[in-house]
Formats: C-alpha cells, structure tokens, sequence
C-alpha cells in the first residue's frame, strides 16, 4: 500500500496540425493517503479524466511528477487498476471468464477460477457467473468490471465516472456496493464525478478541480460517519459550500462559451448539485 503523491503537475496538448497547444491545467500539487477515498469533482473539460489518466499512467504529464510511494508512474502497472465508465467486458466470454482472464498468465486455471468467483461474490454476482455480458443490465456489467479490475489486486483503483452511464436507482446501490467494497478492501479510490452528492456519499476528501485555467480550487474534508444520509443537516451544508464554489466555475465557463446569450439564459441555466455539471446542464 502506498501514498499517491501529485507534484506540479501540468497537461499540455500539442495539436502539431495546427501549430497550436492547449494546456489543460498545471501547478496541480496534492497527496493521496494509502487507503483514503478521493474525488475529483468540477466542471466539464477541467481535466478530471486527464488526471485519472496520468496516475493510471497511460497519459504521460507535460511537466511534473507523480509517485506511488516512491516510484515515480512511467506506465500503466499492476499496482493501479482502472475502471471507466463504459465496461468494455469481452462478449464471447461469460461473466467467469471475463474476471478470469486477466489472471491466466499470472496462475494456474483452478486458482484463477476461485479468485475470480471470490471477487463475483464481493460484488453480489454469484448468481450469474456463467452469463454472457448481453445478459446482464448497465450495472451488473459495470460490477463485472470492478471485480476484473479487483481481482488484479491492484493497490489502487482509479474510477472514471464508473456510474455516469446508469439511471439513478442502479446508481445508487452501486454506492453502497463500492462503500462496501473499499472498507472490506482498504484499497485506496480514486474516484471521478461531475456529481456533488455522489463525491459527498462516498469520499474521505473531495478535490474540487475549476477550468480556464485548470487547477485545483478547493480541497474539502468530508468529516461525517458512514453510512451518510443526504438529508443531514451536516450533508447539506457542505453540498451548499461545494455548490457555490462550483456555481462560481461554471459560470465563468458559460460566459465564454455562450457569450452575449449568457446574461439572458442565466436563470434557466442555474446549476443543480444532484444533476450533471457541464455539458449536461
Ligand atoms: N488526447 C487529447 N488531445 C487533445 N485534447 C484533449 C485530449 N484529451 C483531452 N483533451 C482535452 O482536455 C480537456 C480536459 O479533458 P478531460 O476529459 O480530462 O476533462 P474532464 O474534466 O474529465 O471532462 P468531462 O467531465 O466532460 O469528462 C478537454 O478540453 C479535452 O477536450
């Protein structure tokens, strides 16, 4: 188990075609402590996956260093699993044998057989082990998907909007389900949202992330007892500090989005904690 440390991180894109480049945030510096539940919450386009992507290493940043532990993140490895939004679970193959097949290099089939099965158990699914992906409804698939990544045994799991696809029932035992999950794991999460009560339910810290420039705003410590109850007073007062921070970014990315027609539409347009930030609103 170790520390996540973010140094000075900076993402610049260089579109070569066009001579241009496109920085997407920098000087973003924060510690993730072994076993704590993070998220980055903000707008759309602040560069929440961009970050995710850098610690998983499978982008590389412009400037500045990440580290798990002491080794500084070149590449993907083992210690870091990922789980985006959208499964990706193999079709030809049953449920099993998706969480399998990442483990047939590493053992033999009996023992990858009971890893597998062990992790289907965790995440509730035992019942369908033997089904195929089409079978299953959004959120069963995107189970298989935790398990698989789970049964990697990475140090820390690294969700990029694992739930953004799924209506808000299914959503909602899947909270229970990670909550579950972290605190009979203790991996550390690392966990992506455009939802303000969805980062307030689940995390130890909340890492609010503004745009134009991209940076971190604020850090916020979620301080209440589990299981959390969104008509808590507690509850309610952070989402209100969170959602005027936040009111204050997208704004700013409105205005230069829309221009003149900003001024007009701002009363339609006034933002919602439990709704989709950005492009959704
Ligand atoms: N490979 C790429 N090349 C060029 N620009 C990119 C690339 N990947 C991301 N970007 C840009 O970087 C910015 C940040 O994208 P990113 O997906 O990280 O934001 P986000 O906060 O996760 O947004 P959302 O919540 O909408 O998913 C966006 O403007 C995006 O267009």
């Amino acid at each position: 188990m170790a520390d996540v440390i973010i140094d000075n991180v900076e993402k610049t894109f260089f579109d070569k075609e066009n001579k241009s480049s496109f920085t997407v945030f920098k000087d973003i510096t924060t510690e993730i402590k072994s076993g704590e539940f993070v998220s980055l919450l903000g707008p759309s386009g602040c560069g929440k996956s961009t970050l995710l992507n850098i610690i998983a290493g499978l982008e590389q940043p412009t400037n500045g260093i990440i580290n798990v532990g002491t080794k500084k993140v070149k590449e993907p490895g083992p210690d870091r699993g990922v789980v985006f939004q959208e499964s990706a679970l193999m079709p030809w193959l049953t449920v099993l044998d998706n969480v399998m097949f990442g483990l047939r290099k590493k053992m033999k089939k009996e023992e990858a057989k009971e890893r597998a099965k062990y992790f289907l158990k965790l995440v509730h699914l035992s019942k369908f082990i033997d089904s195929y992906p089409h079978e299953l409804s959004g959120g069963m698939k995107q189970r298989v998907s935790i398990a698989r990544t789970l049964a990697l045994d990475p140090d820390i799991l690294l969700m990029d909007e694992p739930f953004g696809a799924l209506d808000e029932q299914t959503r909602s035992m899947l909270h229970k389900e990670v909550q579950y999950i972290w605190e009979k794991t203790q991996k550390t999460i690392v966990f992506v949202t455009h939802n303000i009560r969805e980062s307030i339910l689940l995390s130890d810290r909340i890492v609010l992330m503004g745009t134009r420039p991209g940076r971190i705003v604020e850090i916020f410590d979620v301080p209440l007892d589990r299981p959390r109850k969104p008509s808590s007073k507690q509850f309610g007062e952070l989402e209100e500090r969170i959602q005027q921070k936040l009111a204050r970014e997208i704004e700013k990315v409105m205005r230069e989005e829309m221009g003149d027609d900003y001024n007009s539409k701002k009363g339609a347009l006034l933002y919602h904690s439990d709704r989709n930030m950005g492009n959704n609103i």
